[in-house]
């Protein structure tokens, strides 16, 4: 069996973004990403700041239930990017036999065949601002691999930071008009630790995608969240 570097294991806790935001889950944190994004807020996972350990899928089942005990039925797996590594295959699996329900967070360019047996599937496709290119036909295979499943979802996740990244959100979202496509405030302020003062900066962060958004034709049909995490933790790891 493949091995997963590990970079942390956290929860319960709740989900701060996108399609199951406010669900409670515990995460698994993968090392390694293939992308460098300028804004990174998990950065630690490629920058070698901090080491992974390599883990059996089983140790890996172990360690949640270490973790969440019997608090938690949901697992978000993120990373990095989670698409880097086979061995999550045979985690999802231990974890779905168990009855636990699976999530990944993934910026769609890498492919991996468990992906299509995880129950939420979120897609984050990188805007300009991010210094990152979409390769938009990799995007189009992703997305019709995961869009016709039974009874487990997918959804696209963009991140914004000004009004490039809001056309470029635009853009994808008339690419794929029948996935569900949810905005996010941009965190740009990593490294802050006053979090009442993150907390303000934020919220008017989000009051402005909301008002972009409300004036913008091209984007009708989407939802406009915050990071509910970093509201209430500001940039804490692991939480
Ligand atoms: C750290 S990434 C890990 C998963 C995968 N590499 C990805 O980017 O989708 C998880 C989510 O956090 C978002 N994210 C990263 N840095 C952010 C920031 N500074 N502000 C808001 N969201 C951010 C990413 O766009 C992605 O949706
Ligand atoms: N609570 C919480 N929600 C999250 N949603 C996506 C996260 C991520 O880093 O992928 C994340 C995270 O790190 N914490
Ligand atoms: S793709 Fe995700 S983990 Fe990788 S650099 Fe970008 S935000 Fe960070
Ligand atoms: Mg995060």
């Amino acid at each position: 069996m493949k091995k997963v570097p590990v970079l942390e294991i956290f929860g319960p806790t709740i989900q701060g973004e996108g399609m199951v935001i406010g669900r409670k889950t515990m995460f698994l944190r993968t090392g390694g990403c293939d992308y460098r994004c300028s804004w990174c807020d998990s950065a630690f996972t490629w920058d070698g700041s901090q080491k992974p350990d390599l883990l059996e899928a089983s140790d890996i089942v172990e360690r949640l239930e270490m973790e969440g005990g019997s608090f938690f039925n949901h697992v978000t797996i993120s990373g990095g990017n989670p698409a880097l590594h086979e061995g999550l295959g045979e985690v999802n699996r231990l974890l779905q036999e168990k009855g636990i329900q699976t999530a990944v967070e993934t910026q769609g360019s890498f492919w991996q065949e468990w992906m299509t047996e995880i129950d939420d599937v979120t897609i984050s496709p990188k805007p300009p601002s991010s210094g990152m290119k979409t390769n938009w036909e990799q995007l189009d295979a992703y997305i019709r691999r995961l869009k016709d499943r039974d009874t487990k979802k997918v959804s696209l996740k963009v991140v914004i930071f000004d009004d490039t990244d809001l056309s470029y959100a635009a853009d994808v979202h008339e690419r794929y008009p029948e996935v569900e496509m949810f905005l996010q405030t941009g965190n740009d302020e990593l490294s802050t630790a006053d979090d009442q003062w993150l907390l303000s900066h934020l919220l008017t962060r989000y009051e402005w995608l909301v008002e972009q958004v409300l004036h913008a034709n091209r984007l009708n049909d989407v939802k406009v969240l915050p990071q509910l995490h970093t509201l209430l933790w500001g940039n804490k790891q692991g939480v």
